[in-house]
Formats: structure tokens, sequence, C-alpha cells
């Protein structure tokens, strides 16, 4: 079995303790990780505030290098991908997705270092400043900390160190406890792409211990955290006056209008609400349909469902594989017993075996059960009928989450009365919540976060913009 070490200054460190990552299928124990203690975290982060201001890479050189570990992320695909099935309990095909979208926002990354440049700012124009010029420039903030969670375990490290590092920042990377491997890989392939030693560090450890002494450390510039709105909040509380992107949860809503495509819909709508067995924080929660089409879209998306496949992640056609943990899936199978006890009706699903949980749909749900109105993170779909497009609108802007949504729509002023009336990041037209390409803004409104990933984004959010005016003669 593999004993990792973890990443502080450039050298691989094992230390005393250690914790063990389950095969999220068997449960067995596939691998132990080392975890940091007081003072390697201490040494972490010491040690990205020295390196940050030791190597000041030009914007070429950190293009290069990014580029590069876009190019082994494809070539070690198969490799990568087999672990986060492992670690994850991801379906094959879907880790091998991931790989490819990982490498994607490396070379996202790697062009934006080429383009962090501030502007001219006409001061001239103000009476009495008209022998000044002026113009910004973007500097990087300094020792990004970044948080993780176990869902993405590469792409959403990957969101967080490629923009920090090509926006000329050091990181200190805290992956989730449940999934630190990749994240390990990768700080393996960024240096074998050249990455000078310091400017990354992966810390492994738990939340209330790593993660909280990173966030008590003042040479930490800015916290980039991606996880669920309660861990969001207490470091919104924590982190003072700094500086803090915060992405987090959903309860994904998604309109059926009366003039849908019935069967893209429900095609689109049975695969984007259990990929991953629903552990994304943008998959299809809350599907809201027009009661003139309702029975006939209940048909469409069962027969859907009953086409994906459930089991065992390695296997290349599994399409719902295991839940993170027997007690998340106990925890759907809870709440999903509370709604029926409450008058829900299982349409489809709704049997937990161990740590897989059937793709579950449910209807007769009412806007107060934890089904509909918190954010679930299992294969657990509700099907709402709606008569009147606003009081749906009304209706699913009550949510506390507001990450993205969708519709769909034959009619373009239905879809456009809707995108405007929505309260969420990003809105698909005839596509589902669960639709995103690493290149696009990506955030939420209200407890879904604040700032916006994508490199382009991200490069933005980790620089200060910094204003140099020339007194000339
Ligand atoms: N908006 C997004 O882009 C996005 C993407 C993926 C996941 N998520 C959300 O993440 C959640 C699932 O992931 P999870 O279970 O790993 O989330 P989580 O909030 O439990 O953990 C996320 C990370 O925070 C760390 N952490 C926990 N307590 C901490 C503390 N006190 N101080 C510092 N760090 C702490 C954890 O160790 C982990 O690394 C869901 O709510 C999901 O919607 C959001
Ligand atoms: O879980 C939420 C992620 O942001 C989904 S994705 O990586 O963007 O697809």
């Amino acid at each position: 079995m593999n004993n990792y070490p973890i990443f502080i200054d450039g050298t691989w460190r094992k230390t005393k303790e250690s914790l063990q990552v389950l095969d999220k299928y068997s449960q067995k124990v596939y691998a132990t990780v080392s975890t940091a203690g007081k003072k390697d975290v201490d040494d972490a982060i010491s040690s990205a505030f020295h390196a940050f201001k030791r190597h000041q890479l030009s914007p070429y050189e950190r293009f290069s290098i990014l580029q590069k570990t876009y190019q082994i992320l494809l070539d070690r695909k198969e490799e990568l991908a087999k672990i986060i099935v492992k670690e994850a309990g991801k379906p094959l095909k879907q880790a091998l997705a991931e790989i490819e979208r990982s490498a994607q926002t490396f070379l996202l990354a790697a062009e934006e270092a080429k383009r962090v440049h501030g502007e001219g700012v006409p001061v001239d124009a103000a009476p009495g400043s008209e022998n000044r010029l002026a113009f910004t420039i973007k500097v990087p903030v300094g020792v990004v900390g970044a948080i993780s969670p176990f869902n993405f375990p590469l792409n959403l490290v990957s969101h967080k160190v490629a923009p920090a590092l090509a926006a000329g920042n050091a990181v200190v990377l805290k992956p989730a406890s449940k999934t630190p491997i990749s994240a390990l890989k990768l700080a393996g392939i960024l240096e074998e792409a050249g990455l000078p030693e310091g400017l990354l560090q992966v810390v492994v450890g738990s939340g209330s211990t790593v993660g909280k002494q990173m966030i008590e450390d003042k040479r930490i510039s800015l916290y980039t955290f991606t996880g669920s709105a309660d861990v969001g909040l207490k470091l919104k509380q924590e982190t003072g006056l700094n500086r803090l992107i915060l992405e987090l949860g959903n309860n994904s809503p998604v309109i059926v209008d009366k003039e849908a495509d019935l069967d893209h819909a429900a095609q689109t709508l049975a695969g984007q609400s259990f990929a991953f067995a629903g552990q994304v924080c943008i998959s299809v929660q809350r599907i809201y349909v027009h009661e003139s089409v309702h029975s006939s879209f209940m048909k469409k998306i069962i027969s859907n469902i009953k086409r994906l496949s459930v089991g065992d992640p390695a296997d290349p056609a599994t399409d719902v594989g295991p839940m993170i943990s027997e007690s998340e899936a106990e925890r759907a199978e809870e709440w999903v017993q509370e709604a029926v006890s409450d008058g829900a009706e299982i349409a489809y699903g709704g049997k937990r075996d161990g740590v897989l949980f059937e793709p579950t749909l449910l209807t007769n749900v009412n806007k107060n059960m934890r089904v509909v109105c918190e954010e679930i993170f299992a294969p657990v779909v509700s099907i709402i009928p709606y008569t009147e497009l606003d009081e749906c609108i009304a209706e699913l802007n009550q949510s506390d989450y507001g990450l993205q949504g969708g519709i769909f729509t034959q009619n373009i002023d239905t879809a456009f009365y809707a995108a405007k009336r929505v309260g969420v990041g990003g809105f698909m037209i005839n596509d589902g919540s669960q639709y995103r390409v690493d290149l696009m803004p990506y955030g939420g409104v209200k407890d879904s976060g604040n700032g916006k990933e994508g490199p382009k984004y991200s490069v933005d959010e980790m620089t200060e913009e910094r204003l140099i005016v020339m007194n000339l003669k």
C-alpha cells in the first residue's frame, strides 16, 4: 500500500502522523498520507512566503511551466483517473473527463499568464492634473491559501493553483482529507514541469487543525475556499479583513417550460442529476415542470434514469457510483425518508445499499422539505409542478443558494424572461444547471458564495491593481 508524503519547501516530507484514504467503493484502506502538524504548516507558509519574494518568474516562465503541466496531465490521464476512481469513488468515465478538464484549466491559466495587465487612467482629465500620466499594473497578492473539497479533487484544486501561479503568487494548498492524493500527484507534476521550490506547498490534514492554522496566519494574503456554506460562513467570520473567495453549495433549480423539447430535457436532466452520485455543487436538485407537460416529462425522465448503470466506479460502463462515505449515504436516506413521512412519493429509486444510493426521483414534495430547501448533495432529485412562470420563479428564488440554474423552452422570450429574474450566478437555456466549461466565469450569489472562478477571473481576483501616477514637466 502506498504511503504518501506531503510537499513542503520543495521536498517530500513524511511526518509522524498519517491518515487513511479509503477506496470509496470497497471501503478498504487504499493508501495512507502523512498529515501536517503545527510545525509542518508553519514551515509550508514560511517557505511560500519566502519563495514568493525569491522567485519573481516572468510571465513567459509562468506560461511555460503551466503549459508543460497541461501536457503532463494529458500524458498521465489514465493513471490519474484511476486514483480519482479509488479515492473519490468517481465513475471512470467521469474521472477521465475531470483530468481532461484539469488539463484545460492549466492551459487556460498558462494563456492568462501572458495577459496580466492594468489599464491607462486619464488623470490628465482632472482640472490641475493636465501634466500627469497614469496607469495601473496588476501585481500578485503574495501567498494564496487554497482549501478544496472532495468532489473534484483535481480540477477544483487546479482552479485554485493554476491561476494563482499564473498571477505570480505562491500557494499553500490544503486538499480535502478524504481525497488528498490527486493534489499530491499534481504537486509532483508541477515540480516536473519546472515550478521552483516553495511556490506550491501541499499540507494534508483536517479543517479544524491544518485549515484553522492556515486561516489564522497573517502571512497568507488571500484565501480561496471551495466547500460547504457552513464552513464558508465560519471562514468568513474568521478571516476578518483578509481577502476571501468563497465557492459554496447550491440546490440547483431547472425549469421545464410547456414549450420545452421534453426528450432533450429528460435526457439531459437524468444525466445532470445523478453524475458523481449527485455530489456536484451544480447537480440538478429541483426540477420545476409546467403542469401541462408534467406526466409526459415524468415518463420520459424515468425511462432515461432506468438506463443509468449503478455500481463499481472502476467499470467503464458505470454512471452512478458510491457516495463519498456510508454516513453521507445514510444522511441522504434519512432526508428522503423524512420527506416521504411528510407526504413525498418516490417515483423511482430510494434504496441504499451501503455506500451506493439509487438514483432517486421524488414527487409530491413541498418547499419546506430538506430534500428541496437544503443542498442534498446526493443522487436525489425532486419534481415540482407549476402553473404560472412568475410563481415558479418566485418559489425557486426562495432558496438561500444561487449558484447556477436553467430552463428548457423553445420560446426565446420565456427563456430571457426567466434569465433576468432568477437569482443565480449562471443560467443555462436549454441545458441543466450542471453545464460548466472551465473558461467561463463561475460563482454564485447569496449563500453560494462570492467571487468568480475560471482562470481569467481568478487571475483578476488573485492580483492587486496598483496605480502609478507620473508628474511630468
Ligand atoms: N461552488 C463550488 O464551486 C463548489 C464546488 C465543489 C463543491 N462545493 C461544495 O462543497 C461541499 C462538499 O464538499 P466538502 O464536503 O469537501 O466540503 P467541506 O466544507 O466539508 O470541506 C471543504 C474543505 O474545507 C476544509 N475545512 C473544513 N472545516 C474547516 C475549517 N474550520 N477551517 C478551514 N478549513 C476547513 C475541509 O477539510 C475541506 O478541505 C458541498 O456543499 C458543495 O456544494 C462547491
Ligand atoms: O462541484 C462543483 C464543481 O464546481 C462542479 S465542476 O467541477 O465545475 O463541474
